[in-house]
């Protein structure tokens, strides 16, 4: 902008100038074409006892699938505003030291969810009553009309998960193998069909994929022998001997005893703001 400056021309003696007043601050220059990032005071907080887990364990492998398409919603949740693990600090230091263990003997652990915010069981209940969404039926609950997972136990309305003291997860075989990326749209395949056929999961065979609302997932499943058996019995091992508990109904889910948040359901998002 140009600015011009006009100066007095007339013949009668002119007061002498008094001082120019401060000139005001322009505005900050704009840096990039990138929103500025969103102050902290616009995301709700992490109270204190959660943390993300890659600063407790960045050894720990994750693919938060309700940050992704790839579940059984078909879309990523509410609340997942970034694909992070956050949990209880008893919890992620628990997990630490099941993987130093599992490290030696040739595993990393892999998390599928971690802490879950209300407003993803919220959508879930949503999603569990729209009876004409059918579309990640094939590969999730592809025996059971999605009315009864949560009378089968499949979903929790108020779950631990919520409460920053439950997590869903797997053992992977060191190195790590690459993991394809789903593509919304693709053909489907029962979660509950034989490794190989079902979708391709970088983790060790546990029997089934992870969420698969089928009976076969059922921790103590008498179908599920051979590696696999052996397989959830190593995850399960690991992780009772450092103090969680396994949930029957899913082999992936583990509960920290003694939570410490019992009662508290919380709603912060997972968002690395939220740790500001
Ligand atoms: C939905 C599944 N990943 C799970 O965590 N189920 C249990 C029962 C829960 O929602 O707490
Ligand atoms: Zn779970």
């Amino acid at each position: 902008m140009a600015f011009v400056l006009v100066t007095a021309a007339c013949g009668t003696a002119a007061p002498p100038p008094s001082p120019a007043p401060p000139a005001p601050a322009p505005p900050p220059a704009p840096s990039s074409s990138a929103p500025p990032p969103a102050p902290a005071t616009q995301v709700k907080q992490a109270p204190d006892g959660f943390v993300r887990l890659r600063d407790v364990d960045p050894s720990i492998v994750e693919e938060v699938r309700y940050a992704t398409p790839h579940n059984f919603t078909g879309d990523p949740v509410p609340g997942y505003d970034e694909p992070m693990c956050v949990l209880t600090r008893r919890l992620a230091e628990a997990l630490r030291e099941a993987q130093q263990g599992l490290v030696a003997q040739g595993y990393t652990l892999k998390v599928y969810d971690c802490y879950r915010p209300q407003q993803a069981d919220d959508r879930f209940v949503e999603w569990a009553k729209d009876v004409g969404d059918q579309r990640m039926k094939d590969e999730f609950y592809p025996g059971l009309d999605k009315s009864q997972l949560y009378s089968a136990g499949y979903i929790a309305e108020n779950s631990g998960h919520s409460r920053g003291s439950s997590v869903d997860l797997t053992l992977v075989r060191l190195p790590v193998p690459p993991q394809r990326a789903y593509v919304p749209g693709e053909p489907l395949a029962s979660c509950a069909a034989p490794v190989g056929q079902r979708f391709p999961d970088n983790g060790v065979d546990m029997g089934t994929g992870f969420d698969c609302f089928d009976d076969r997932a059922h921790t103590d499943d008498p179908r599920v022998t051979g590696e696999a058996r052996a397989n959830r019995e190593k995850l399960h091992d690991a992780l009772t001997a450092v103090g969680l508990k396994g949930y029957t109904g899913e082999w992936w889910h583990f509960n920290l005893p003694q939570e410490p948040f019992p009662d508290e359901y919380f709603d912060f998002p997972v968002n690395s703001a939220a740790f500001r």
